[in-house]
């Protein structure tokens, strides 16, 4: 069981469309983008790689991380881009239980792949799914969540998303320079600090990449540098911008690795006349050498410093560093589920542990009879508390520390609970708090995880310490890529069986 302290923001652990940034090499992604059939995209493919070699391999089914698993020399290989059924050559270029395998050719396609409409697919690391039709990604993700829920029962069909592009209502872009010296802005390349020029992630809103590009050309005549990771010299490291899909506000931040902004004035005019839609900009100092794309310090430039977004009928307040879900269409209906779950009649008290800016919290608020959040997050505590009193709410109370200490020390005060609603990071919960909810014996468990693997471990827990399974709902908040998001209930066992 994992001891989690901090780890705010649960979403794909990915260098792109999260924090993560795997190594420290900043530069130009070499080779241009290839759409279609995925060709040597990873360095050991461009380089060669130690001991590479060509094999014809079939496909027997993906991983959990959507790659094609082959049988190679009585090993099995991870392939990334191929699908069940499918024949083709790759390039093996390590050896080992789950060796490095590169794509080369297929040679007999699936029914099932799709021409990747992204040009940056094959290089990038934030997508994993987009060479798959929506119907087999939907699949095979209802697959992934049925195979580690089988202990516990049958999933329900996933919620899938009509349109599954431009969703991500949270973007950050790199900024560096290529060989030639320009300022470029993107995505990592996978597994690398890289940066692919880009101008659209078809995953992203598109006005928020818009306003990259205007950023990015204003970086001249403003004569902005853009940060080097490995001298250390330069400014601007990151943008990142968050957009309230129904309020239409609009936050930009500027990640820095220095508070000394030349032209601020100037520049802020600037943008603010390319982009009145902006509502808000920070200035967010880093001066970190580590994955984390935010640092601790940050400046409102303009605006209020945050953007208002509706959830469930409720309006949010949302901070640069506060956690909020990245896909409002799929959350909408993640949440829906969540407070069915919950069977909320009006008198209840609940628990909403890891409750982030209170969304959750204050939705089920009007069913309950009192709502007590708990997250670790100080921004997020106060936006909750803002939130609180912005939507009128009397009956929930937000407090800022760990999850499991706060559960501990409600089971040693005796107290009580008759819900609990948990939503933990992506390394799930810890012993401390599944220990506390077998001492606080709430009714009912909804256990909200972006990490079914993670889920299933601590279902496992639950359900060995007085709790059973009695619904889980598999939604797809991330389409393109191969992470799934489900919501649990877990009923205590003598009311197991009636929901
Ligand atoms: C997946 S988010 C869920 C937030 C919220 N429930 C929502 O739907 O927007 C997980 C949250 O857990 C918080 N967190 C991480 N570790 C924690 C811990 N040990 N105790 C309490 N909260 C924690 C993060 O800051 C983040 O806000």
């Amino acid at each position: 069981m994992s001891k989690q302290k901090n780890r705010n923001d649960k979403k794909p652990a990915q260098s792109n469309h999260q924090s993560g940034k795997p190594n420290k090499k900043q530069g130009p992604a070499k080779g241009k983008p290839k759409g279609g059939n995925p060709k040597n995209s990873s360095p050991n493919a461009r380089q060669g790689g130690p001991k590479a070699t060509t094999a014809k391999v079939t496909c027997s089914r993906l991983t959990n991380e959507g790659k094609g698993l082959v049988e190679w020399e009585g090993k099995q290989l991870e392939v990334a881009h191929l699908l069940p059924g499918e024949t083709a050559e790759v390039r093996v270029s390590k050896k080992g239980r789950f060796g490095d395998a590169e794509l080369k050719r297929v040679l007999h396609q699936s029914e099932d792949r799709v021409e990747p409409p992204c040009p940056y697919y094959e290089q990038c690391g934030g997508c994993q799914l987009q060479h798959m039709s929506n119907q087999a990604q939907g699949q095979f993700k209802q697959n992934t969540v049925d195979a580690l829920m089988k202990p516990f029962g049958k999933p329900e069909p996933i919620l899938t998303m009509d349109h599954p592009y431009d969703y991500r209502n949270k973007s950050q872009m790199a900024i560096g320079r290529n060989k030639d010296r320009q300022v470029i802005g993107g995505l990592y390349a996978q597994n690398t600090h890289q940066i692919i020029p880009m101008d659209r992630c078809l995953i992203h809103d598109p006005k928020a990449d818009e306003i990259v590009q205007t950023i990015k050309g204003m970086m001249k005549s403003f004569k902005m540098q853009p940060y080097n990771e490995d001298t250390g010299q330069g400014f601007l490291r990151h943008v990142l911008i968050k957009v309230g899909q129904t309020s239409g506000e609009i936050m930009v931040v500027l990640v820095a690795a220095s508070p000394i902004f030349k032209g601020k004035n100037n520049f802020i005019t600037a943008l603010r006349k390319a982009h009145p839609e902006i509502t808000t900009l920070l200035l967010n100092i880093n001066k970190r050498n580590t994955s984390a794309v935010l640092g601790d310090q940050e400046k409102v430039l303009f605006g209020k410093g945050t953007i208002t977004d509706t959830l469930g009928g409720m309006t949010f307040e949302i901070s640069a560093k506060s956690f909020y879900q990245i896909n409002p269409a799929q959350t909408e209906k993640l949440y829906t589920k969540a407070i069915e779950m919950a069977n909320l009649t009006g008198k209840e008290t609940v628990v909403d542990a890891y409750s982030g800016i209170g969304t959750i919290s204050l939705i089920a608020s009007q069913k309950a009879g009192s709502v007590m959040g708990v997250e670790l997050n100080q921004d997020a505590v106060r936006d909750a508390i803002r939130n609180s009193k912005r939507n009128g709410v009397k009956n929930a109370r937000f407090y800022q520390g760990d999850a499991g200490e706060f559960m501990v020390q409600m089971a040693s005060r005796g107290e009580k609970a008759d819900v609990v609603l948990m939503d933990p990071p992506r390394s799930g919960s810890d012993e401390a708090f599944l220990s506390s909810i077998a001492k606080l014996k709430p009714k009912r468990v909804v256990y909200v995880s972006c990490n079914p693997e993670t889920q299933a471990r601590d279902l496992k827990y639950l359900t060995k310490h007085g709790y059973a399974v009695e619904a889980i709902q598999p939604v797809d908040m991330f389409p393109q890529t191969y992470h799934v998001e489900a919501v649990a209930k877990l009923v205590r066992k003598e009311k197991a069986g009636k929901r």
